[in-house]
């Protein structure tokens, strides 16, 4: 019997429910709805003939688990996830941060015993932030951020030595370190002087790269840093040891609060809005995409993430041979601690549906605050 014959043989019964059903269904407990149900397909059973269009039945190509993961492009697994760290220049800290419930500032004594559990769970990549916060830290050029003895480059020498195999990423700005608080050198006027700041924003790069970093991931959006790095890291001979992401398109906005509470990194006077991009700057982001691209950039990060889906499937469609990253940034991550916390949804469950939707867009790196809570749940 042929195909289409067979398909003709074929009848199902017609088993939706009438309008008047439909409407009352939410006065009506389960167990009678189940029994109207049952007599209504006894008699309202219709044979239909499939004649040719079957592309009406969906269900049966995931009725099983397996069969629904085999429907993402893209599943999350450990290798993707990049787990930030505040690092203090304290070395014995461990101080809570309230706006990023879960996440604390650490000193690098408590590096080792931190990473150790996670990385047995299967952490592969962490990136690292600096906290100063000693009184005299801060200065109008950031000078702590390079200092060798300062909590990054402790830390990127530290975890080589006791993690071998940790993939250890540095972002690179300013903003922690100076005492206005914005991402590079200032004019008098209160602007970015953008020279100075890609020099100075290099150097740190650099000083970042040689104390071993495997991986440079500059925030600040000066124009022209990628490039800057990109020249020294081949001047010094280290380009083809490390790793350039950029944060391309790094979009301002709210959501970096809890962050910046964590940091320390709020400018003291003014925004970052002449910087960091406009959010309805779609087309900017393009160009500042490929504008890192063409500097030299490895990676290309788009953040925040989840108001960001578009921008990155743009980045994957601009960027489609490398690597595509989303930072799931603090107010994201905070947002859903809130609503779980109020009983609005599940933490996991929506940990899960929001990344997800990150790769969906094209990501295929998600740094993340839940990096912890996946490494458990991807177990189980
Ligand atoms: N360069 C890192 C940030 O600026 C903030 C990320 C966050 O809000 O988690
Ligand atoms: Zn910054
Ligand atoms: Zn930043």
């Amino acid at each position: 019997m042929s195909f289409s014959n067979l398909l003709s043989e074929v009848t199902y019964r017609d088993q939706r429910p009438s309008p008047s059903t439909t409407a009352t269904t939410h006065l009506i407990d389960t167990r009678s709805q189940i029994s109207r149900a049952r007599s209504y397909a006894s008699t309202a059973a219709t044979s239909v003939s499939i004649s040719g269009d079957i592309s009406s039945q969906l269900h049966g190509g995931y009725s099983h688990p397996l069969a629904r993961a085999w429907q993402a492009e893209r599943q999350l697994t450990k290798s993707m996830l990049i787990y930030p760290l505040f690092i203090t220049d304290n070395p014995d800290d461990e101080e809570t941060i309230p706006s990023l419930p879960g996440q604390k500032r650490w000193g690098v004594n408590k590096l080792v015993p931190l990473l150790q559990p996670l990385i047995a769970k299967g952490l592969k990549s962490v990136i690292l932030f600096g906290v100063p916060l000693a009184g005299d830290a801060k200065d109008a050029l950031g000078t702590a951020a390079d200092d060798p003895k300062g909590p990054v480059i402790s830390a990127i020498r530290l975890l080589r030595k006791s993690f071998p195999r940790l993939f250890i990423s540095a972002d690179v700005c300013l903003c922690e370190y100076t005492s206005h608080g914005h991402c590079g050198i200032l004019h008098d006027d209160g602007t970015l002087n953008n020279q100075l700041s890609v020099d100075r924003i290099s150097d740190v790069a650099m000083a970042y790269a040689e104390a071993g970093a495997h991986c440079v991931a500059p925030s600040d959006m000066n124009d022209g840093r990628i490039r800057a790095i990109k020249l020294k890291l081949i001047e010094a001979g280290l380009a083809h040891r490390v790793v350039l992401m950029s944060y391309a398109a790094k979009f301002s906005g709210c959501l970096y609060g809890p962050f910046r509470d964590a940091a320390g990194s709020s400018p003291s006077f003014g925004d970052r809005r002449c910087y960091q991009l406009p959010p309805g700057g779609r087309g900017l982001a393009r160009r500042a995409i490929q504008r890192d691209i063409s500097e030299g950039a490895d990676i290309i990060m788009v953040k925040p993430a989840t108001q960001f889906l578009d921008i990155i499937s743009d980045a994957k469609e601009i960027g489609k041979d490398l690597p595509i990253a989303a930072y799931h940034v603090s107010g994201e991550y905070a947002m859903i601690h809130a609503a779980a916390a109020a009983g609005v949804f599940d933490l996991k469950t929506m940990a899960f549906e929001a990344t997800e939707g990150i790769l969906r867009a094209g990501a295929s790196i998600v740094v993340s605050y839940f990096t912890p809570q996946f490494l458990e749940w991807l177990d189980t």
